[in-house]
């Protein structure tokens, strides 16, 4: 089965009810957003035979050498091209996606970027969800910046904006918080993942010691395929000097060393 593809942080149709801050009780959505999003298949030359089932409601961190196939999984969970062959089948969801590049439309301000899924389904924008969004990121005063005008971090964080905002049964993240400095990727990560309490999120990342703080579930790529990494107890987000999850991360920096 082929996805239907994602638009950046600003997807396809089909409107789920505003969820944000509470887990969805199972069997409450015509949308089936308990349904697991699942890829299962090969890109010969690039990664090897693999079995990919995202965890319903719950954030699993993808981590792996650069270059490894990643993006192309977060890609072909969204319907996008990749570039690449894949031979397989992709079953998904109504998805939001946070690429690489933040993705903003350059002639839009902030609060317009972020807005932009409801006025593309042809729906009013809701300026107080807006502002909300605007207020998670702490991008306060800087609604009617236009993209230009904002530092990597800010327009990180606007699109993060954006793809909460669309408050999609499946959010794919590649890499949101890199461009953002030590206190704010650990401010923003938990305000992610409490943002994203019940909502099935795959993020892709760099860094063990995000992986370790906000996976429920923790996956390693290589040209091999997928392996699992034991995740730290407990709900996410987790203290990030918490022992188990420094010894988490401790572990998972061995592991991509190796
Ligand atoms: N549009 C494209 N056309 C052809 N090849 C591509 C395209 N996009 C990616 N590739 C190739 O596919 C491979 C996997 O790329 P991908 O972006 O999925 O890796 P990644 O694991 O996300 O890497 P990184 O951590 O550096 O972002 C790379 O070798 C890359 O050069």
């Amino acid at each position: 089965m082929h996805p239907r593809p994602c638009r950046a942080g600003a997807n396809s149709p089909g409107a789920s009810p505003p969820r944000h801050g509470s887990r969805r009780p199972s069997g409450t959505s015509a949308l089936k957003t308990d349904a697991a999003p699942r890829v299962a298949g090969e890109a010969p030359g690039l990664f090897a035979p693999l079995d990919l089932t995202l965890a319903p409601g719950r954030i699993t961190c993808l981590l792996g050498a650069s270059g490894v196939g990643k993006s192309t999984l977060l890609r072909l969970l969204a319907g996008l091209p990749t570039g690449v062959e894949f031979r397989g089948t992709v079953s998904t969801l109504p998805c939001a996606l946070m690429g690489q590049d933040a993705g903003l439309f350059p002639w839009l301000t902030v609060a317009q970027n972020i807005g932009l899924g409801a006025r593309l389904r042809g729906e009013a924008a809701d300026p107080a969800r807006i502002a909300r969004m605007i207020a998670a990121v702490g991008l306060e005063g800087l609604e009617d910046r236009l993209p230009a005008q904002l530092s990597g971090g800010q327009r990180q964080r606007a699109a993060l904006a954006r793809t909460l905002a669309e408050d999609r049964p499946l959010v794919l993240l590649d890499e949101p918080f890199s461009a953002l400095d030590a206190r704010l990727r650990l401010q923003i990560g938990d305000m992610a993942a409490r943002l994203l309490q019940g909502t099935t999120v795959l993020m892709v990342t760099h860094d063990p010691a995000e992986a370790a703080r906000l996976g429920d579930r923790i996956l390693v790529m290589t040209p091999a395929g997928l392996a699992g990494h034991p995740a730290p107890p407990g709900p996410v987000p987790r203290r990030h000097d918490a022992p188990e999850v420094l010894a988490a991360q401790a572990a998972l920096t061995e592991r991509l060393l190796a």
